[in-house]
């Protein structure tokens, strides 16, 4: 079976209105595979404006939200908050809310839990750092991180897992294509055997860390990489090419 591929745009903590405006009207005009779907992610304050005038077949995600739907909690927003303005998706476990913000696997399994029953669709991360890579832990590192989420998702439909192996994100170092297929296999064959077959073949992992232009087009080959999630990259013109890796336009 063939899974829809996924292209995903992380702006991080960056852009403002006049640079958003001008990504966007930019997406808008872009000629983009219509066999991959797009979901661009601005900062919290920044959604609505891109919400409102993105071209209506690229969806809007936020990079995370809370555990709770309100109460006192300072600084923080709700699934129910970002599904009320009309966004579908969120990014929920990405390695700097881990490392920077100490979010634990257990707190993102809440997280995800919490969000998938809000309605919105979870692009759910997970992904090594460079010592645990360097002592052969990477598989362990991941099941860790996947068994947090997949202990907190009883419906797959709306989950999408982002393998972004820590050394590999804002560095310029991107995994080879077999390094990122193997571990793409490997996450398969988890869900395979601890979540169901079903849910293995039609969970879509994507890949992130240092995707670009140049180097998009030969990782979408792998057959275990379904999409990408784009951090620098997102904000520039090459985003279009990224979206396009797998399409002959
Ligand atoms: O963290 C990422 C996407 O979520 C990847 O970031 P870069 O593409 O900048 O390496």
């Amino acid at each position: 079976m063939s899974r829809k591929f996924i292209v995903g745009g992380n702006f991080k903590l960056n852009g403002s209105n006049e640079f958003l405006t001008k990504l966007v009207e930019d997406l808008n005009k872009g000629n983009l595979d219509s066999n991959v779907e797009i979901v661009v992610s601005p900062p919290f304050v920044y959604l609505d404006k891109v919400r409102q005038s993105i071209r209506k077949d690229i969806a809007v995600a936020g990079q995370n939200c809370y555990l709770k739907s309100s109460g006192a909690y300072t600084g923080e927003v709700a699934a129910e908050m970002l599904k009320d303005i009309g966004i579908e998706w969120v990014i929920l476990g990405h390695s700097e809310r881990r490392e920077i913000f100490k979010e634990t696997d257990e707190e993102i399994g809440q997280k995800v839990a919490h969000a998938l029953k809000a309605g919105l669709k979870v692009i759910a991360c997970i992904g090594e750092k460079l010592d645990e890579r360097v002592n052969n832990k990477t598989n362990e590192v991941v099941e860790r991180q996947l068994k947090a989420i997949a202990d907190s998702v009883s419906d797959w439909t709306n989950v999408v897992i982002a393998y972004e192996p820590v050394w590999a994100i804002g560095t310029g170092k991107v995994a080879t294509p077999q390094q990122a297929q193997e571990v793409h296999k490997h996450i398969r064959e988890w869900l395979h055997k601890n979540v169901s077959p079903n849910v293995a073949e039609k969970t879509r992992i994507m890949y992130g860390g240092s995707v670009n232009g140049g180097n998009a087009a030969t990782l979408s080959k792998e057959p275990d990489v379904d999409g990408f999630l784009v951090g620098g990259a997102s904000l520039k013109p090459e985003f279009v090419t990224i979206c396009n890796a797998r399409a002959n336009l």
